[in-house]
């Protein structure tokens, strides 16, 4: 298992691209931020991004929140040479046997194209699933990769609803089962002393690469520069 996390930054246009590169990002993550949390950026702009990255780095999509339609509405998305793509859980009602619609649509991606398990850490106010019950899901079915993020993007951050100790052993125990998990949630690069026992394979940031640190603003290079030096 690498010590050293990757940095998976989100992008909001092909436009960024390069500068998120540059800036050392080792994955690039499309999303419309207005959207939501995990906001579905027009298929036009996804596929424009994964021409650009031209296959410097893996891509991933956000496609919106997870509904009966998700896949329907997301039929061009899934047309794009997507390593991953993810549907965010807000409003997911915790059910047993929860998760079936998500399997049966795993099951119809692309060969190559990974389905990320979404674990929003204020499950509480997103009205969606806890993430340790995300991550026995995810196990469970074998999903190659977790997001652990925040839902509502507001002033308060990952580390406001789960304390870095839970969430190291949701990371390692996902790692364990060599699962991909990427951290985010209005992360800076200053809480990362907090975060020292969690080593995720990689951190996910937008608002804090972002000029003034606002997840709708433009990515700023010498703002993923400095993510990259502190993880380094
Ligand atoms: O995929 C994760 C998100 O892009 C994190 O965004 P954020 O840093 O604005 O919370």
């Amino acid at each position: 298992m690498p010590d050293t996390p990757g940095l998976l930054v989100s992008v909001r246009s092909a436009d960024e691209v390069d500068d998120a590169i540059a800036g050392g990002a080792d994955l690039i993550d499309v999303k419309e931020p207005a959207r939501g949390p995990l906001g579905v950026a027009e298929p036009e702009v996804v596929g424009a991004v994964v021409e650009k990255v031209k296959r410097r780095v893996p891509v991933s999509a956000a496609l919106g929140e997870w509904g009966p339609n998700a896949l329907t509405e997301a039929h061009w998305h899934l047309e794009l040479k997507l390593d991953y793509v993810k549907w965010g859980l807000a409003g997911y009602a915790h059910t047993p046997g929860w998760g079936e619609d998500l399997l049966d649509a795993r099951r119809s991606l692309p060969a190559g194209m990974e389905m990320v398990a979404v674990a929003y850490a204020d499950w509480e106010r997103a009205k969606s699933i806890p993430p340790a019950e995300v991550a026995k899901f995810a196990k469970r079915f074998r999903f190659r990769a977790v997001l652990i993020d925040t839902c509502v993007k507001d002033s308060k951050t990952l580390l406001d609803f789960i304390k870095p100790a839970e969430l190291a052993e949701l990371v390692d125990g996902l790692k364990r089962v060599y699962t991909k998990v990427a951290v985010g949630g209005s992360l800076k690069p200053e809480q990362l002393p907090k975060l020292k026992g969690v080593v995720p394979d990689y951190f996910a940031v937008r608002g804090s690469a972002c000029a003034g640190g606002k997840r709708d603003g433009v990515i700023d290079k010498s703002r993923v520069k400095k993510w990259k030096e502190a993880l380094g």
